[in-house]
């Protein structure tokens, strides 16, 4: 199978990449089933890269019902070492405002109907959580878009992500709630492709991209997609830029990552008790440890 090291989740308005050269379309199955779109591996300047469009090319795929699993598993089986997710977000403090870029450093879950895991039916694992972001991958994401000094963007590195279930957006209260827990940002995805990154082992970090000011501002209108798409535009163009530098710098000097050895000291059950079915299911994650 065609082998990528980078992989990039394209999230609300980042649907494809327009830098892409010889673009190749994977259908991939995996054991969780389809991605939610082929898998488009192409080049950016020389590096092969993987783009996956999390809601589909036509935006077709609530939240909740976005195949994680199949979306992780199928970027293990290309080779991805470094997931980069464009994500739109809502902003939740006054200085993040429409337009900027968030480099989020922790998650709150606030989901209800996700599977997060890939264990299960025979072997237990809990992998570490505390820094759900790659830190040096964060670093890498950060440097590029600082590097680029682009017009009207500012960057704010670190920050808490909240992810909500959705589709519907918060209530005041909610939102409120959320900016007294300190939160930074919110939106409806990252939270289960990190936990499940991290259990494929690869290095996962979050370019936030800020559409608007969700519900709480009294001098912003409450959010609404009609709001959301003006920035959206806006957003992608800019992210291709940052993504197209921080696929350079990784190429160039691809940092150690945590993430690479997460499963190291997390599989509970001994290997030898794992039934064979999930032993096969689950290959690509475990063959380091067989
Ligand atoms: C377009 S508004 C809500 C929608 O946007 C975000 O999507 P993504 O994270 O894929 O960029 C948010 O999570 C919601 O799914
Ligand atoms: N205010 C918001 N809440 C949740 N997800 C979002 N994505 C973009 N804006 C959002």
């Amino acid at each position: 199978m065609a082998q990528a090291s980078i992989g990039i989740i394209g999230g609300s308005g980042l649907y494809k990449m327009d830098a892409l050269k010889d673009v190749e379309e994977v259908r991939v199955e995996t054991p969780f089933g389809s991605p939610s779109d082929a898998l488009i591996l192409g080049t950016l300047d020389s590096t092969r890269v993987a783009f996956l469009a999390r809601h589909g090319r036509n935006h077709t795929l609530l939240p909740s019902e976005l195949p994680f699993r199949a979306n992780i598993y199928g970027m293990k089986q290309l080779g991805v070492k470094y997931l980069i997710s464009a994500s739109a977000v809502g902003s939740l403090k006054e200085e993040a405002k429409p337009l900027d870029m968030v480099v989020p450093d922790q998650f709150i879950d606030r989901t209800k109907n996700r599977i997060s895991t890939f264990f299960g039916e025979g072997i237990v694992a809990h992998i570490a959580f505390g820094n759900p972001i790659c830190k040096n991958l964060a670093i890498v994401l950060a440097d590029a878009i600082a590097s680029l000094n682009l017009p009207e963007v500012t960057l704010h590195c670190g920050g808490t992500y909240v992810c909500m279930e959705g589709p519907a957006f918060s209530t005041k209260a909610e939102s409120n709630l959320y900016r007294s827990w300190g939160a930074t940002i919110i939106g409806m995805t990252n939270l289960p492709e990190a936990k499940l990154a991290r259990e494929a082992e690869i290095a996962y970090a979050t370019l936030a991209l800020v559409t608007d000011y969700d519900c709480w501002h009294p001098d912003h209108d409450s959010v609404t997609v009609e709001l959301v798409i003006g920035n959206l535009l806006r957003n992608a163009a800019n992210a291709q830029k940052v993504i197209q530098e921080t696929v350079r710098r990784l190429s160039e000097n691809p940092p150690p990552s945590e993430a690479h050895s997460a499963l190291q000291y997390a599989i509970l059950t001994q290997l030898d008790k794992v039934p064979t079915a999930t032993k096969e299911k689950l290959g690509l994650l475990l063959q380091k440890y067989l």
